[in-house]
């Protein structure tokens, strides 16, 4: 049990980590606060939740991988390296993937709903 409760605490510590030094990962926070408002003063179904919920899960699961691995390169390559900065270049591409998926969601769930209500 006591194993359990650490490894939350580790995975607590990355966050923090995270959030502390990453200006993106606060801005994502930031955003998805705001939509999370901005969606429950629309109303939405459960599945325009699951959806809105999974894309913001994916944008901070890949600024987190994006963090990691910048993290990693940095204690492994912490030199000027072509290949160091092509990985943190691939690591940031996951994010704007994940982070353009989630806003096409966001489109596609709240304008509609946006414009009915306005
Ligand atoms: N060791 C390195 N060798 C070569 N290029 C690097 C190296 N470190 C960083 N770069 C290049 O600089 C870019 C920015 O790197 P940096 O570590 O500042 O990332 P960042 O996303 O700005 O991170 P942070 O949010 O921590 O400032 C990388 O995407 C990469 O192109």
């Amino acid at each position: 049990m006591k194993k359990f409760l650490k490894g939350f605490y580790f995975a607590f510590n990355g966050i923090s980590y995270s959030f502390r030094t990453q200006l993106n990962f606060r801005i994502h926070c930031l955003i998805s606060l705001l939509v999370i408002a901005v969606c429950f003063y629309l109303g939405l179904t459960t599945a325009e939740w699951l959806w809105i919920i999974a894309a913001m899960a994916i944008v901070f699961m890949a600024e987190l991988f994006n963090t990691a691995m910048e993290t990693l390169v940095d204690l492994v390559s912490p030199k000027f390296n072509p290949k160091a900065g092509l990985i943190k270049d691939i690591s940031a591409a996951a994010v704007l993937i994940a982070a353009l998926m989630a806003l096409i969601t966001g489109i596609l769930i709240l304008l509609p709903k946006i414009i009915h209500a306005s």
